[in-house]
């Protein structure tokens, strides 16, 4: 067997990974498909939101100055014109005149406060004002919620539903994103059947770490191409590889199974003999402990994911996220300090499934009841959170279930 250099802590693997893996290119696309995507750049608006000084209420639009000595005894009465329907054209109002005005409609010239609906006393063709209206109530200024030239958005901004509205509101069309990595992956291991069909043979079992990390990848929008499975030959496994190196389309290389030391462990021995750099096998953690990240000869990077569900998910989760990240340009991810019940272990850090409870004080408490091992994904399903059990401070911390870019 090739030899092994000890085997990094969970944060030394993570710094390897981020040293080895380079942010991808730019590319500008239209705003309203950006949902998903990271952007790249800073992103300046093109408008003035609101475009102009406008109602923020159902009213009457009225000079603050007319109104400055009503009182209930000494009301002022206003003139009354023609009602103003968002998006009409607002003109101009003189002095000693109200417009009844709906919310979002332009503010005629000259007007500067509104009188909402239901406190206006309408006398004949006339508004009865009793009290003030301070300048400026229930208007909206111009600009106030993004004013042109600003920045609406920074680089590294995960681009949701509300960044995709505010962009149209303010009349950015085109965005600059991250590419997004494109991912292939094998599964590894002459037991594997792809569905209940392939089971004839009583030693086989259901492939489930294919469909579980191919969806993992498209619930961010990754795209990713299955490969297909590999018998544990030296011939499929130097095979599979050869296909999967084939340069194009694919920024990060995955694959499950063959990474521990069984006699059909194949994957290491399969990539040294193409001049892959390995930089890790094997982490301080559990599950996947047997965890591979190397290079191809041309950068790109390449996860041996244990073979156990559980040990395949928490590398994706964890492990290629952190390459995914990079390469979007984005910080490591961070967990939420919790308190939790879990044991800590000396030289081991511990992704545990986890449930969210109730804690007297209102906190955060994670509860790691359910059945930790690495094989057993059922657990996973009943579980809402990761818990990250450190050796040293801080030991709990707490990561959505489902990664998040
Ligand atoms: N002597 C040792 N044995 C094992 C060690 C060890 O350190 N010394 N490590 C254990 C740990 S931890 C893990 S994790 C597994 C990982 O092994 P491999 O990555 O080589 O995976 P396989 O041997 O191919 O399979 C392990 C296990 O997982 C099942 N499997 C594999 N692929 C799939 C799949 N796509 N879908 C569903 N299940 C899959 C496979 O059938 C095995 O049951 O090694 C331990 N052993
Ligand atoms: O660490 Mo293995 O990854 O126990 O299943």
């Amino acid at each position: 067997m090739t030899e092994r250099r000890p085997r990094p802590s969970v944060d030394a693997a993570l710094a390897m990974i981020e040293d080895a893996v380079t942010p991808l290119g730019i590319e500008s696309i239209e705003a309203g498909d950006a949902l998903g995507r990271i952007s790249a750049g800073p992103a300046i608006a093109e408008l003035d939101v609101p475009r102009f000084m406008a109602s923020a209420m159902d009213g009457f639009a009225v000079r603050s100055a007319d109104v400055l000595a009503a009182t209930r005894e000494n009301p002022v009465d206003l003139l009354l014109g023609g009602a103003l329907p968002a998006g009409g054209e607002a003109g101009s109002l003189l002095a000693g005149h109200a417009v009844p005005i709906s919310t979002g409609a332009r503010l005629p010239q000259g007007a500067d406060a509104i009188l909402v609906r239901e406190f206006g006393e309408v006398v004949g063709a006339c508004l009865r004002v009793r009290r003030p209206i301070e300048a400026f109530r229930n208007v909206r200024a111009r600009g106030e919620d993004m004013a042109r030239g600003g920045e609406l958005i920074g680089a590294g901004h995960l681009i949701t539903p509300d960044t995709i509205g505010a962009l149209a509101a303010c009349g950015i069309e085109r965005i600059a994103v991250r590419r997004m990595p494109r991912l292939v992956l094998v599964s590894s291991g002459s037991e594997l059947a792809a569905d209940r069909a392939g089971l004839s043979d009583q030693a086989k079992a259901i492939d489930c770490n294919a469909p579980m990390i191919l969806a993992a990848a498209r619930s961010l929008g990754l795209p990713v191409r299955f490969l297909g499975r590999m018998a544990d030959t030296p011939e499929a496994v130097g095979q599979m590889l050869d296909t999967a190196f084939v340069p194009g389309d694919a920024d990060i290389l995955i694959s499950t199974g063959g990474v521990s030391v069984g006699d059909f462990d194949l994957v290491r021995s399969g990539l040294e003999a193409r001049g892959v750099r390995i930089h890790f096998h094997g982490v301080q953690m559990r599950p996947g402990k047997p965890l591979l990240f190397a290079e191809l000869p041309d950068g790109r990077p390449y996860f041996g994911l244990p073979g156990n569900p559980v040990a395949a998910l928490v590398a994706f989760r964890f492990f290629v996220m952190a390459a995914v990240r990079r390469m979007l340009g984005l910080a490591r991810e961070v967990g939420a300090p919790v308190s939790a019940d879990a044991e800590p272990r000396e030289g081991t850090t511990l992704f545990l499934r986890g449930r969210r409870v109730p804690d007297p004080e209102g906190r955060v408490r994670i509860d790691t009841s359910l059945d930790q091992r690495s094989h057993v994904l059922s657990s996973v399903v009943h579980a809402d959170h990761w818990l990250r059990v450190s050796p040293d401070a801080p030991r709990f911390l707490a990561y959505p279930k489902l990664p998040l870019l």
